[in-house]
């Protein structure tokens, strides 16, 4: 773990100007900041530099005072810290005095702006792209799973894309490592929280499935996790009766129908049973994974002719190159239609 120089951190914020503030979350303000490359001096990389406060001051400092915001950031570090690197988690860079976190900057916002924000750029994704995602946060969360650690605040405004738009689970200060001898009280974001995580005994793996179980019906529907101008304003109460009685077409939004229609069927009867309200009966995250794997190969097959067209064209492409290449020699061209 890098540990960074925390002048190096206020120069690469301008001083933690309010013109480098990405946003404010309830552990603390991220800023966007310019580090010199280490190997190069001449290159800037950009990162996200998360601080417990506006104007953080050093812990040397008379003014440094231990809020809650700095313990939560501290976990955040020392769970990020612990966790091998992973495709779909977003990368930690280092820290200044285990109060100042840096990761990689996200320039491509969360998925809850994606789904929820509309605007024309970029285009909304499609039904493909949308299972693409799901299906790398689920990879995410058994990553984690297998490292014991549990996330807490799984929810789309903790999915953030990069510059190629894979999309990264992020934000974990309210992570609990599973081995550890303490259980902390529950916590989470209302909407995505599990209803029966309701003591600090009660924490397993299984509430962060019922998170990810709202987030992939979030996913789906493109409804939010709560919308207080709809009836009901849970997105849980509104789709599973939907799910039971099989009308998937009005939980999908933007496609899904057709081909695809099976595939959405199985999907939203996992999502149903990652909110189910009895906890053993959910899935696993390695079963979601495998699930979701399975379920994306599934179109595809029901594609045979298609793909017997499009194999017979490559093979016949194969064959016309084949033959102007024995046909052809030094000097002399050969037109093979
Ligand atoms: N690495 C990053 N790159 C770009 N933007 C980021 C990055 N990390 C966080 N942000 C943005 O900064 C803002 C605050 O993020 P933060 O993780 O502190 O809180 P949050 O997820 O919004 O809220 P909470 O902590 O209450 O769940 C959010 O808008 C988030 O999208």
């Amino acid at each position: 773990m890098r540990e960074f120089d925390y002048e190096k951190l206020v120069v690469a914020t301008d001083g933690f100007s309010p013109s480098r503030l990405i946003g404010k979350g309830s552990h603390g303000f991220v800023y966007k900041g310019l580090l010199q490359d280490q190997d190069d001096n001449k290159r800037h990389i950009v990162v996200a530099i998360k601080t417990p406060s506006s104007s953080p001051s050093p812990s040397s400092s008379p003014l440094f005072k231990k809020s809650e915001q700095t313990k939560k950031l501290e976990n955040e570090i020392s769970v990020m810290s612990s966790l091998p690197r992973s495709p779909h988690v977003l990368s930690f860079l280092g820290h200044a005095e285990k109060r100042l976190m840096v990761v990689d900057f996200m320039p491509n916002g969360s998925l809850h702006q994606l789904l929820h924000v509309s605007t024309s750029h970029p285009p909304p994704p499609t039904w493909l792209n949308r299972i693409e995602i799901a299906l790398k946060i689920a990879r995410a969360v058994h990553f984690l799973h297998e490292q014991s650690i549990l996330h807490r605040d799984i929810k789309s405004e903790n999915i953030l894309f990069d510059s190629n738009w894979e999309p990264k689970l992020a934000d974990f200060g309210l992570a609990v490592d599973l081995t550890g001898k303490v259980k902390p009280a529950p916590a989470g974001t209302i909407g995505y929280l599990d209803p029966s995580y309701t003591s600090p005994d009660e924490l397993s793996t299984k509430t962060d499935i019922y998170s990810y179980g709202v987030v992939l019906l979030e996913i789906f529907s493109c409804r939010k996790a709560i919308d207080v101008s709809r009836s009901p304003a849970s997105i849980v109460d509104w789709a599973i009766p939907l799910i039971e009685e099989g009308k998937i077409g009005e939980i999908c939004c933007g496609g899904g129908s057709g081909v695809f229609m099976g595939t959405n069927l199985r999907l939203l009867r996992m999502a149903a049973r990652c909110v189910s309200s009895d906890v053993e009966s959910r899935p696993s995250s390695g079963e979601i994974t495998a699930e979701m794997v399975t379920c994306l190969a599934e179109p595809l097959r029901s594609f045979p002719l298609w793909i017997s067209f499009f194999r017979g064209v490559v093979k016949l492409k194969r064959r016309k190159k084949r033959l102007r290449e024995t046909l052809t020699w030094p000097g002399q061209t050969c037109r093979v239609r």
